[in-house]
């Protein structure tokens, strides 16, 4: 579960990119987090992973404080930023190996989740290669493969699907899926509105750093009184049209 208690982060004095935020997935959800650029998607996802600081307000992940229980907080979850370029001089099979030395994952059991990620995202044969020979979308499979070769109970990942292929897209939805039916928690930050009205159990929507709308689908179509499509709804209440 992710509890995001009356949190807003400001960059300068006039803005809030995030404003006193209300969040709460439980366990068993996929929970997409939509909204504009600039709306305050990323910002939120650095306040509840812990690499930025809220101005005010409390992040707990499965009861545990990112700020002041930080370790045991991190333990929870696995992170998949929006820019896989990282660690580009590393060989895609040392960096799921480091991923899973930093967390603890044994040796014995480390092989085959390695083998079975490898082969569900068809990168067998390129993990031996470094990652700066990777495309975009392998970069992002690699990333992906490092959160998940521990296991994390809780999933957060920023604009995962963005360069994927539709195979390796279809993958990881159907991944997501099986963890969120496995009683675990899975949060994701998207544009693409099919995506979430297919794949989420609710959304949330932001806009200038403000929380929009908590819901279903369903509920959001009821709440805008409104049969026009799922995009034209997002725009009307982003007023981005
Ligand atoms: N480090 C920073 N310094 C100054 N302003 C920032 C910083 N990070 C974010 N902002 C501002 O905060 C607001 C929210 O940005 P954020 O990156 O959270 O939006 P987003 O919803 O993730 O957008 P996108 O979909 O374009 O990635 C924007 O106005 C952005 O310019």
């Amino acid at each position: 579960m992710i509890e995001i208690q009356d949190v807003s982060k400001s960059f300068n004095a006039s803005t809030k990119a995030v404003d006193s935020l209300r969040l709460t997935i439980p366990s068993g959800e996929i929970f997409g987090f939509l909204g504009p650029n600039g709306a305050g998607k990323t910002t939120t996802i650095k306040m509840i992973t812990g690499i930025t600081r809220p101005d005010t307000g409390t992040v707990l992940i499965n009861g545990k404080d990112i700020l002041t229980d930080t370790l045991a907080a991190k333990r929870q979850f696995g992170f998949v930023p929006d820019s896989p370029d990282l660690f580009l001089r590393l060989k895609g099979l040392e960096y799921i190996n480091f991923m899973a030395d930093m967390y603890d994952v044994p040796q014995g059991v480390r092989k085959e989740r390695i083998n079975k990620l490898a082969e569900r995202f068809d990168m067998t044969g390129a993990l031996t290669d470094p990652i700066q020979s990777y495309s975009h979308g392998m970069r992002q499979k690699i990333v992906i493969m490092g959160v998940l070769v521990h296991e994390p109970e809780i999933w957060i990942l920023d604009e995962p699907l963005t360069g994927l292929d539709p195979k390796s897209s279809f993958t990881l939805k159907e991944m997501m899926r099986e963890h969120a039916d496995a009683g675990r928690t899975v949060f994701f930050s998207t544009h693409v509105l099919e995506v979430a009205e297919k794949l989420c159990d609710r959304v949330g929507i932001i806009n200038k750093g403000v929380l929009q709308f908590c819901g279903t689908f369903r509920e959001m179509q009821d709440h805008f009184q409104s049969n026009d499509s799922l995009e034209r709804l997002f725009l009307e209440m982003t007023g981005h049209e």
